[in-house]
């Protein structure tokens, strides 16, 4: 590999003479060989691109930049949003907690692409475009990356978590109301309990979902405060007069999302409470996909020796060995996810509790885990939806089965002959192995008619849909 000389203010540097980054960004590349498989997520250096852009355009209108650097900083970033500079950003988030070296990483590769744009070589003569006086101007890495924190986030929870959610709600709203006359038994401490329709149970799944969107939603407001303008405390040192209203109004433009300037900097630049309150939404989510997807795959078990009362759609061989065994893999991959989200709520509290006076410095890994979680769970619901839920079907035997044998149906019979009765009624069945009716009718608490009459599922689901 060639190699050309870069400087920073600590002296000279060789970097990959094919590289647009510079000096900073190769002493962190040294600096920092840990898990190089946590790469600053694509969406961060997205969302720098924005808010460089946008930054730009506010210093030209305020009159600290001049309109050519604008534009040269403003077509880079087009091309960072682009993909065509995808290999240009190779820090991996286990580095400065502010995130300075990824900010100054994007600030070189835009001084120096900017230099080859204008005819140059690259590392060739001095660039007319400075890092950290123009593509940095008004800015610090400590405004910058929360504010990149905050884009991101919400641009993938409006691209990708929200969109997966809603996608599998309604599946599962779909199948709320096609079973809606499936009267099955229901289970409380995973014991026989009183029947319910499938439609029902299958309604508290939806309501779950619907909670979270909105409990995600409601984090909307927080995540739109963006902290630029803050600069390196929160004072706004370094900044001309209307450039946090104005590089807001920028961003907003850009990302076409609602972002506004924060109210108070010194919270934008010193706690990242918004992140904790969105992840937390995510992690709310998290739970009900848990909650869901174990229901549906012990609904599912079997096929000779589980519940039986559900199929699920066979997509895959399970078992290297089990010959025609089928598993609930999509279960099992939603479930795990949830798990690697509830993980990732650990590391973003622990994150987000340590911000020391005027700055959090554990921003890149609150980021990573933000947008790993709300990825993770806007493509498992899609998944989880097309390769299962939009196939469950019914299993009637199996329903019925286990309807019939319910000891459960006997709280029927509460009104007419007692708790007490109706208790030995049940006791007996199971003891003698009767069915509820013979032990009812043997112990002369009723006729066979009363029973007829009295104990019917169909008309023990209640009125609540
Ligand atoms: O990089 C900056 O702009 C500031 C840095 O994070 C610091 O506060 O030392």
């Amino acid at each position: 590999m060639s190699f050309r000389t870069e400087h920073d203010t600590m002296g000279a540097v060789q970097v990959p003479a094919d590289k647009y980054w510079g000096a900073q960004t190769e002493r962190s590349r040294n600096n920092f060989k840990i898990g190089p498989e946590a790469s600053m997520p694509k969406e961060i250096i997205d969302a720098f691109a924005y808010l460089k852009k946008a930054a730009a355009y506010t210093n030209t209108d305020l009159g600290v930049l001049p309109a050519e650097k604008r534009d040269l900083i403003a077509q880079v970033c087009d091309e960072i949003l682009d993909g065509k500079l995808a290999t240009e950003f190779p820090l991996v988030i286990w580095q400065t907690g502010s995130g300075t070296q990824s900010n100054m990483n994007v600030n070189e590769v835009v001084a120096n692409r900017a230099h080859v744009i204008q005819g140059n070589i690259l590392g060739e003569g001095k660039t007319f475009i400075h890092p950290n006086d123009d593509v940095n101007k008004s800015q610090s890495s400590n405004d910058t990356y929360p504010t990149a924190m905050h884009i991101a986030a919400y641009k993938i929870l409006i691209d990708v978590t929200i969109p997966g959610i809603e996608k599998l709600r309604d599946t599962l709203q779909a199948k709320s109301e096609a079973f809606k006359s499936v009267v099955k038994i229901g289970r409380t401490h995973l014991m026989d309990a009183t029947p319910l329709t499938l439609g029902q149970e299958f309604s508290g799944y939806v309501s779950q979902l619907n909670h979270g969107l909105k409990a995600l939603r409601n984090t909307f407001d927080h995540l739109s405060e963006l902290a630029l303008g803050g600069t390196a405390v929160g004072t706004g040192i370094n900044t001309p007069k209307g450039y946090d209203v104005k590089v807001a109004e920028y961003i907003a433009q850009f990302t076409n999302l609602p972002f506004i300037t924060a109210e108070n900097k010194f919270e934008a630049l010193a706690a990242h409470d918004a992140i904790v309150e969105s992840h937390g939404a995510l992690k709310q989510i998290a739970v009900s996909l848990m909650k869901i997807a174990n229901d549906i795959r012990m609904l599912a078990s079997g096929p000779r020796s589980g519940i039986g009362e559900i199929h699920i759609p066979d997509n895959e061989p399970g078992s290297s060995i089990m010959p025609g065994k089928v598993n609930p893999t999509q279960n099992e991959a939603v479930t795990m996810v949830a798990a690697q989200v509830m993980g990732n709520d650990v590391a973003i509290s622990i994150g987000g509790s340590n911000g020391h006076y005027e700055l959090n410095v554990f921003k890149p890994v609150m980021a990573a885990n933000f947008l790993q979680s709300a990825r993770l769970i806007g493509d498992a619901c899609v998944s989880f939806n097309d390769h299962c839920a939009v196939g469950i079907e019914p299993n009637y035997d199996g329903i019925k089965k286990h309807l019939e044998n319910s000891l459960m149906l006997v709280t029927a019979l509460n009104p007419h002959i007692g708790y007490e009765n109706a208790a030995k009624i049940a006791k007996t069945a199971l003891k003698e192995n009767k069915s509820l009716r013979e032990a009812a009718v043997g112990l002369g608490y009723l006729t066979n008619e009363q029973f007829d009459e009295w104990v019917r599922p169909e008309d023990m689901i209640g009125s609540l849909k």
